[in-house]
């Protein structure tokens, strides 16, 4: 590495034989902490940001977004983005004018660390890796995806609980167990909402034990508009694999469980939590929404995949449950290896090899369980992060949108480097009714993040609205919002808003309406009608058993770090 100064006396490598050594604050040089990929570490508060074109001034409310950033040097050199701390950004629109914020989500790891000033969670969703000082911690990072849910912001992992955050200070509040009824160890970072009912359909996997053990058990609740929880049942997967995505139709849950699995053995050596089976199946889970009992749910098998994000999902007139997601051909987690070739890194051909279409899958719920199923269609696009309008979630619909790759449209290689996260060079709207696509290329510099969609007020027609995405900008290391007309992609965005700064790629978010925001906030106000959110106010399960196990009942603390009794030492 190039130093523009020399030291007196030279430094040790920051790591060692793959670990971290010395004092030094470096990060690891390597794909993952390099470049666009680079650590942003910022928190901050931008006021009126600098905009190109007229930003449309029906755009009342805040784009939420949340991106792993690793907040100290990882412990492990190899350590992958995933493992980063959650980060949540808001972008707030108003008549016009857009303002920026970003916070960490204090987690009891981010607590933790803080006050040591290290890293001290080791590898991801490996508690074996970690420092001793931080056994029995809820480990998650909360930072997969960010949702609204009654008056507070929730950032997501699907290892742990979610946190919730205060939606316009982006404070963390703590730790979120809907008042005492989810106790379970690990929660959905794509919780599904019912736009007819109001209900939260959401569930764990990995949910018997601490949520590190490769227990089969899965958890699925509803929790009402009202906050309270209405359905929980647990059942049971044919191997620990993960369930990322869901799907909701008015009657049923689809879980797709994909064949990368977890090994209670590798994760005691130390190893990787998930390793690819390029000889399992792709599974789909059914359960019914109401009074599911354990043995209610129906396994469906097809041919080895890799599961990416849900777009639309209902039942016809048939009763048959219409499923659409992307499926990529190969292992997307090119980190996660299956275990024969745990030491042959993934070459780049095999990455660029991938395809990622998106198919329609046609379920009947009355299927026997382990029965066989074939796609009904493949749209035949590659790309990834779908997404709906959201009022037509669990009825059938026509548009999506998601970030493509056009391989064909040139790419600055000599500027940009590796494309960081993937060439999703296009942005792109589709049409399931007459197979349209509606595409925009970014330029041989630029890749979009995951967009969301945005009703126009008003409108109650599907897909009239706005589609707003990130832009990175590979070469110069900054980002931009832009803001299509969402019906008419290909005509180029109607306005651009531009960060002066650099984020780090971000996985999921949300836009939520100015006029909700406001209604929650009278709400959860002291003296409200609801009255301030409460973060959790016990242990959960797993943690209270491993004290008694370990003779730490009563003694509250263990080893000194507050976060793990499950009240973060407020
Ligand atoms: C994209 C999927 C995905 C799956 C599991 C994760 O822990 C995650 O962390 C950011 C992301
Ligand atoms: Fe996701």
């Amino acid at each position: 590495m190039a130093h523009i100064f020399s030291l007196a006396a030279p430094p040790a490598p920051a790591y060692h034989e793959g670990s971290r050594s010395g004092d030094q604050v470096k990060f690891p040089d390597t794909g993952f902490f390099g470049g666009f990929n680079k650590p942003s570490r910022l928190e901050a508060d931008i006021f009126e940001l600098e905009t190109t074109g007229v930003i449309p001034k029906d755009i009342n409310g805040t784009f939420y977004r949340v991106q792993p950033d690793h907040r100290f040097p990882p412990m492990f050199e190899e350590d992958i983005h995933f493992n980063g701390d959650g980060s949540v950004s808001a972008f707030k629109f108003e008549n016009g004018h857009v303002d920026f914020k970003q916070r960490y989500v204090h987690t009891d790891r981010f607590k933790a660390e803080t006050k040591a000033r290290r890293s001290l969670l080791g590898k991801y969703r490996n508690p074996y890796t970690d420092n001793e000082m931080v056994k029995g911690i809820i480990r998650t990072a909360s930072n997969t995806n960010v949702v609204f849910w009654r008056g507070v912001l929730l950032a997501m992992k699907e290892d742990g609980p979610p946190f919730a955050m205060d939606p316009v200070t982006l404070e963390t509040i703590g730790r979120y167990d809907f008042d005492g009824q989810v106790q379970s160890p690990t929660f959905t970072a794509h919780p599904k909402f019912d736009p007819d009912t109001g209900e939260m359909v959401c569930y764990g996997y990995e949910a018997g034990g601490d949520g590190h053990d490769a227990s089969c058990d899965i958890v699925v609740y509803t929790i009402d508009k009202d906050g309270k929880k209405t359905e929980e049942c647990w059942y049971k997967a044919p191997f620990c694999g993960m369930i990322h995505d869901c799907a909701i139709t008015k009657n049923y849950l689809i879980l797709p469980l994909t064949p990368i699995k977890v090994n209670a053995e590798r994760l005691k050596k130390g190893g990787n939590h998930f390793a690819w089976d390029p000889n399992e199946d792709q599974w789909y889970g059914i359960v019914p929404r109401r009074n599911g009992k354990p043995e209610d749910i129906v396994w469906l098998r097809a041919d080895n995949g890799f599961h990416g994000h849900v777009a639309g999902s209902y039942e016809d007139e048939e009763g048959k449950i219409v499923v659409d997601l992307t499926v990529a051909s190969d292992n997307v987690f090119f980190f996660f290896p299956p275990d024969e070739h745990a030491n042959t890194p993934t070459t780049l051909l095999q990455r660029n090899k991938l395809v990622s279409d998106t198919y329609r899958w046609i379920f009947d719920p009355k299927s026997p369980t382990h029965t066989r199923v074939k796609p009904a269609r493949l749209f035949g696009i590659n790309g990834e992060f779908s997404r709906i309008d959201d009022r037509v979630l669990t009825k059938p619909y026509n548009h999506f949108w998601q970030c493509n790759i056009d391989p064909s449209k040139p790419y600055d290689f000599p500027k940009c480097g590796p494309p960081a996260g993937g060439l999703f060079n296009v942005l792109g709207h589709f049409e399931w009714d007459s197979g349209k696509k509606d595409t925009w290329w970014a330029g041989p510099t630029c890749t979009f993040q995951e967009p969301v969609f945005i009703p126009k007020p008003g409108s109650d027609v599907e897909g009239e609205g706005y589609l707003m995405a990130l832009l990175n900008h590979l070469d110069v290391l900054r980002n931009d919002i832009l803001i299509f007309d969402a019906l008419d992609i290909a005509q180029g965005p109607l306005a651009a808003i531009h960060l002066p700064v650099k984020l780090r790629l971000g996985l999921h978010g949300n836009f939520v309406e100015q006029r909700e925001l406001d209604e929650w906030k009278e709400r959860r106000k002291v003296g409200g009608s609801l009255g301030p959110a409460k973060m959790a106010s016990a242990p959960l399960p797993w943690q209270v058993k491993m004290r008694v196990e370990g003779g730490l009942e009563g003694g509250g603390e263990l080893n000194g770090i507050a976060g793990v009794n499950g009240v973060n030492g407020h």
